[in-house]
């Protein structure tokens, strides 16, 4: 069956959306432990992006999850497959020449390496949210951590499964940040990346 798909090329290309919208597009990945500050961070600097006119849009683990994913759950092969859908999806926003960032917990590295070779390396920044799960446990906004702890949760990460840290993240982002510094680090970061050059 897979012989017989064949690619259809679009008559706009993604370098004609990307001089229309006035910036490149790419994945910024964000990945840590839950609770370490993806959502906050990805949100607060897509609203700094936003302001300044850029095509921008978030995809968080728990909103895929409720969505396109919702058959998923935090089995290893659950956690692949849904990471795999989420690096094809990232793939058509940068198509569609949007800034791409992604909060998703993607504890397994070959999971990561696969996100980035789905959309490309010259496409995909990674970013280390290094909060200890000692601080994600103190903040525990959803109660998952207390829930994992009483062994009503199963294949909590951090916990009961693990997470691969990043060997080379293009940012690190540790625990001692303000969220404030944390997004002007980032946005430092990929200012040279978002301009367009024909
Ligand atoms: N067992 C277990 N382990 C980790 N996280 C859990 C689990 N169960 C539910 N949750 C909630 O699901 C969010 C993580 O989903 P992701 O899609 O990012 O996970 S993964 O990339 O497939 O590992 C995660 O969201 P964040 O807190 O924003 O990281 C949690 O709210
Ligand atoms: N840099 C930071 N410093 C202090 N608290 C933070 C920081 N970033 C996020 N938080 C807080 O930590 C909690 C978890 O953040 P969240 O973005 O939901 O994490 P994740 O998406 O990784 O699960 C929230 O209450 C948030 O306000």
């Amino acid at each position: 069956m897979k012989n017989n798909v064949f690619q259809q090329n679009y008559i706009i290309t993604r370098k004609e959306r990307m001089l229309a919208n006035g910036h490149n597009s790419f994945l910024i990945f964000f990945t840590g432990l839950s609770g370490s500050g993806k959502s906050t961070i990805a949100c607060t600097l897509e609203e700094k992006l936003f302001e300044k006119g850029f095509k921008t849009y978030v995809l968080d683990g728990d909103n895929i999850r409720k969505g396109i994913n919702r058959n998923l759950g935090f089995s290893p092969e659950d956690r692949s497959e849904n990471n795999r859908r989420i690096g094809e999806i990232s793939k058509l926003f940068i198509d569609a020449g949007i800034v791409v960032l992604a909060a998703f917990v993607s504890p397994y590295r070959k999971d990561r390496d696969f996100i980035k070779n789905t959309v490309g390396h010259h496409n995909f920044i990674e970013i280390f949210m290094n909060t200890s799960l000692e601080e994600c446990e103190r903040r525990d906004v959803k109660g998952l951590y207390a829930k994992a702890r009483k062994g009503e949760i199963k294949n909590m990460t951090g916990i009961s499964a693990p997470y691969e840290k990043p060997l080379n993240p293009d940012i690190e982002i540790t625990q001692q940040r303000s969220i404030e510094e944390a997004v002007n680090i980032i946005y430092n970061y990929i200012e040279e990346k978002l301009q367009f050059k024909k």
